[in-house]
């Protein structure tokens, strides 16, 4: 199992070159963070990985799958996502909405779901700790409920890659760990997993591996002790930081000093 391979990833959007030269590996059964700045391109690059932004040159392939070149139904049997924005009007309840994560597997002749279908979902639900909220409505739910339920979504599909944008933006402390736990546990049982967040203190406890993005390119890629460094930190985010090691905590962790104005 290779991963996740992208080799200069180039997409455009009119004029506008929004991911330059991106090239990055999300290694087998790890989870890789994907960091940088707002408007870095974190989300196109997902949205690239996922089929729904063309690329204009470079490659994307899984465990040796030309990702761009596969049909999306195949897509669908082996890659997952997690949106940063994913709302619905219709009158869904949250069971429902988590076993849409079924339909690529399901034929168009079956009309209920398989004993299998059902346990994936119940699982996923619980392991969002979403049991109490299986009958309630989806479009009536906090913003933190919703992308919760989006997860489990995306867990009840079992994806062999499973991409996250932001997933714990509107979530509460102790959902954001919840989340950020389930994910390890997804990646050692061999799921591929690249997540999308901002929180660079989380992201260097639950991730493997991190890519930091900046104006559309890799500015840098390895372990979170290699990645977050004050001089990185400074170049791509304009923050001044220190880093600090907790003895017992095989983590950096990154104190972030002042922002430093470029304008
Ligand atoms: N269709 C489009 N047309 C023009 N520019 C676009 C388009 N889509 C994205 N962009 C621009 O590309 C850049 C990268 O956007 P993207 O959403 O990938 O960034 P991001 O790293 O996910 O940011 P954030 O952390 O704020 O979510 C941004 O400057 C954005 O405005």
């Amino acid at each position: 199992m290779s991963g996740l391979i992208i080799k200069n990833a180039i997409v455009r959007a009119g004029e506008r070159t929004i991911l330059a030269d991106a090239s990055f590996s999300a290694p087998a059964s790890a989870v890789t963070g994907l960091i940088g700045p707002n408007g870095a391109g974190k989300s196109t690059l997902i949205a690239a990985v996922m089929g729904r932004r063309r690329l204009s040159g470079g490659t994307i392939a899984f465990d040796g799958i030309d990702l761009p070149g596969t049909r999306a139904a195949e897509r669908a049997r082996l890659c997952a996502h997690v949106e940063q924005f994913a709302t619905t009007t219709e009158r869904l309840s949250v069971r429902d909405v988590v076993a849409l994560g079924r339909v690529p597997f399901q034929s168009d002749w079956q009309a209920v779901p398989s004993p299998h279908d059902d346990v994936v979902v119940t699982d996923a639900i619980e392991a969002l700790g979403m049991s109490a909220f299986g009958d309630r409505l989806y479009h009536r739910l906090s913003g933190g409920e919703q992308q919760r339920v989006q997860i489990a979504r995306a867990l009840a599909q079992e994806p062999q890659l499973l991409l996250l944008d932001e997933p714990t933006s509107h979530l509460d402390i102790k959902a954001q760990l919840l989340v950020l736990e389930v994910l390890r546990q997804r990646a050692l049982a061999g799921c591929t997993i690249v997540v999308a967040m901002h929180d660079l203190n989380l992201a260097a406890r639950y991730c493997d591996h991190l890519v930091m993005l900046n104006n559309g390119r890799t500015a840098a890629e390895g372990t979170p002790a290699d990645v977050l460094a004050p001089d990185l930190l400074l170049r791509v985010y304009g923050v001044q930081s220190t880093i600090v090691n907790v003895p017992g905590r095989d983590y950096p962790i990154v104190i972030y000093d002042s922002a430093v104005n470029s304008d």
